[in-house]
């Protein structure tokens, strides 16, 4: 079983526009359409539509728009009540794909509920396979808060605690490298604010760099790195070796979720017991399946195509 963690989870809304955004003007929409979201919620969506066992946890209320909606999509969730409203995220996509997001900060949480939070994590995280902390923190939740879960899974479980995945950015992020996760799934503009070399533009313009970049947190400790960089695809980095998969080319629609649709069809993909290149095809075929669906609709294994996507192995570091 997979299982996810969203201490900041949403409700997102997606709106078409007709025309290239304009700044400061009234535009009218041609589409919109409202999802649970959240990196961790968007995950479970993802395995639950090609019938993996995934599970999500959050906070919120059975009452809560987000609650309810994963209720109505049979969405595997479990969520902690916090006597607050969720946050709303919006995106608006242009029809050559180019998505604006605007994302609000989300509800305070106390020291006792993310302490609950904490506490689910490590007690549903008995017996599965992955524990993925996915997202922004909510206010109130101190930067090593990821830190905090691995630390706790790890102390309850040894060496049977779930791989462990992030999917975060910033501090958050940054605070669970001494940790050493198992796999770290950095967008190019959190892998370079994460290893200090360059920007995300030089990321995802030079793969190789972005290797480099990737090299820098495994040579940390951390298990593995898989890189999503847009349009040019994705990196793998571990100790095991180093792979550029090239993203195919396809008509993007709406972004948002494609990261972490490229992780889940990652993490299936390491359950179906698959080899670190066929890994990373699965998560770009992924991720490019979802950048060619609305909003952040998720895609089904069907509907992914990983035999379009091209791996090569990426030469080490002259120096490593
Ligand atoms: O504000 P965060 O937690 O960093 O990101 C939240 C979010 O943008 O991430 C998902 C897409 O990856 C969306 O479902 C959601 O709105």
């Amino acid at each position: 079983m997979i299982l996810t963690l969203t201490p900041n989870p949403s409700l997102d809304l997606t709106i078409a526009l007709a025309g290239p955004l304009e700044r400061g003007e009234v535009q009218r929409a041609v589409a919109a359409s409202e999802h649970p979201g959240g990196k961790g919620v968007n995950i479970v969506r993802a395995l639950a539509a090609s019938e993996f066992d995934a599970l999500a946890l959050l906070p919120g209320d059975p009452s809560d728009a987000v609650v309810r909606a994963l209720e109505l999509e049979s969405i595997p969730h479990l969520s902690l009540p916090i006597g607050a409203t969720l946050r709303s995220n919006v995106a608006i996509t242009e029809p050559d794909g180019t998505t604006t997001k605007v994302n609000e900060p989300g509800p305070t949480l106390s020291a006792a509920q993310l302490v609950g939070l904490l506490e689910l994590a490590v007690a549903k995280s008995d017996g599965a396979s992955w524990l993925v902390l996915a997202g922004s923190l909510p206010p109130g939740a101190p930067a090593d808060f990821y830190a905090q879960v691995i630390s706790a899974v790890r102390t309850r479980y040894g060496a049977a605690a779930p791989r462990i995945a992030v999917d975060s950015s910033g501090t958050p992020l940054a605070a669970t490298v001494a940790g050493a996760p198992d796999l770290l799934k950095p967008n190019a503009e959190e892998l370079a604010e994460l290893s200090g070399m360059g920007d995300g533009a030089s990321l995802e313009a030079d793969p190789a760099l972005a290797a480099s970049a990737a090299q820098s947190l495994v040579d940390q400790g951390v298990g593995a790195v898989l890189a999503t960089l847009g349009a040019k695809g994705a990196v793998l980095v571990s100790t095991a070796g180093r792979w550029l998969a090239k993203a195919p080319v396809i008509a993007a629609k709406s972004t948002v979720g494609a990261g972490d649709s490229a992780l889940a069809g990652y993490l299936l993909s390491t359950l179906r017991g698959d080899g670190p290149e066929a890994c990373l095809k699965q998560a770009v075929a992924h991720g490019a399946a979802a950048a060619s669906l609305p909003g952040t609709l998720v895609p089904a294994l069907h509907q992914t195509n990983p035999s379009a996507v091209e791996v090569t192995a990426l030469a080490p570091d002259k120096e490593s």
